[in-house]
């Protein structure tokens, strides 16, 4: 049983499809997160997606996929650990970054969403609750959460309104089909105006919950940096050149990397990496290791007799095996 290869050390949280827990490898001591979601239905066309999508990708500024399998009541998904918990968590206790944080974090973030679309996949859920930072002193970010991804090889043009609200671009809200890279270049946006000012560019100070009056500021592309922030101008000019309501005259992330905000004090390995990653593309194995994913899904979606046991009752199943 590929669960016994894992020792449960505690939960990590739980999300809208189940539980994530922290687990050490038992033969090599690596720690990772695994995300158990319940068999049967809840195993639908995106986590299919999420799994096919994220085990693609091999870069350092993405949470690794590692493996799935099935236990006898959840599916597992076994994704490489980030001890530093979230972006949003850090930005929500510690408050908003300094330009020059903000900027280390978000040539992170490009250089993530960039080998994304360079493997031809959309994230289309870019926000701080999806990136996790990992262990180091000096952490590095690490983008997860591929539940809403489309690779555009594998599916059609996206059309659905998909994402977080505050995040989403004007053309995701118009019901049409939109190019999902340049949405995603608008979330980027709204992350990094909310590291810089601790609070989202589009939602009414007074009201935040009017999701109507939202949606009109997004429409509107209705945003301000509040005067207590202080901010260089190539700052603000990247980012109202992120804010453009029309997609086609948005700014891409080929453009955002060689704005000079997003160059200065640009780290070395970031450069290397973007370089490196292209390169490893094993298209072969990557289908080999898609075929044997969709029959781990598939095995998944039976529930299994016990299905009523709840997630709660893994580690019972584990101590009982
Ligand atoms: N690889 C990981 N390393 C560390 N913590 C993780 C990892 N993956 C998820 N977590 C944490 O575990 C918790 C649950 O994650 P999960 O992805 O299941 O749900 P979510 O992202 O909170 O919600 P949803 O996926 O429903 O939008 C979150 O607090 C998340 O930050």
């Amino acid at each position: 049983m590929e669960e016994e290869r894992y020792e449960i050390l505690k939960d990590l949280g739980s999300g809208n499809f189940g539980v994530a827990r922290l687990a050490k490898h038992i033969t090599t001591g690596e720690l990772v997160a695994i995300k158990y979601i319940e068999r049967g239905y809840k195993i639908n066309e995106n986590v299919q997606r999420e799994i096919i999508n994220h085990q693609s990708l091999n870069h350092p500024n993405i949470i690794k996929f590692k493996e799935v399998f099935v236990t006898p009541t959840h599916l597992a998904i076994v994704l490489e650990y980030a001890a530093g918990g979230e972006l949003f968590d850090r930005i929500y206790s510690a408050g908003r970054l300094s330009e020059d944080e903000a900027r280390y974090f978000f040539q992170q973030l490009i250089s993530g969403v960039s080998y994304c679309h360079s493997m031809q996949i959309c994230h289309r859920d870019l926000k701080l609750e999806n990136i996790l930072l990992d262990g180091n002193p000096v952490p590095r970010l690490k983008i997860c959460d591929f539940g809403f991804s489309k690779n555009a090889l594998l599916h059609s043009q996206p059309k659905s309104t998909v994402g977080t609200p505050a995040y989403v671009a004007p053309e995701v809200l118009s019901q049409k089909e939109y190019d999902g890279k340049i949405a995603d270049v608008w979330s980027c946006g709204v992350t990094l105006y909310v590291m810089l000012v601790g609070s989202y560019p589009f939602e009414e100070p007074d009201d935040p919950r009017n999701f109507k009056k939202n949606i009109a500021k997004i429409m509107n592309v209705e945003y301000s940096i509040p005067g207590y922030v202080r901010i260089s101008s190539d700052c603000s000019q990247l980012l109202s050149r992120i804010f453009v309501a029309n997609p086609t005259k948005r700014i891409t992330v080929l453009e955002i990397k060689q704005h000079p905000w997003f160059q200065k004090n640009i780290p070395k390995e970031l450069v290397e990496s973007d370089r490196k990653c292209c390169k490893e593309i094993e298209k072969e194995k990557i289908s080999k290791q898609h075929e044997e994913i969709m029959r781990i899904v598939r095995e998944a979606m039976n529930p299994c007799p016990s299905s009523t046991l709840d997630v709660a009752d893994v580690d019972e199943i584990e101590e009982v095996e």
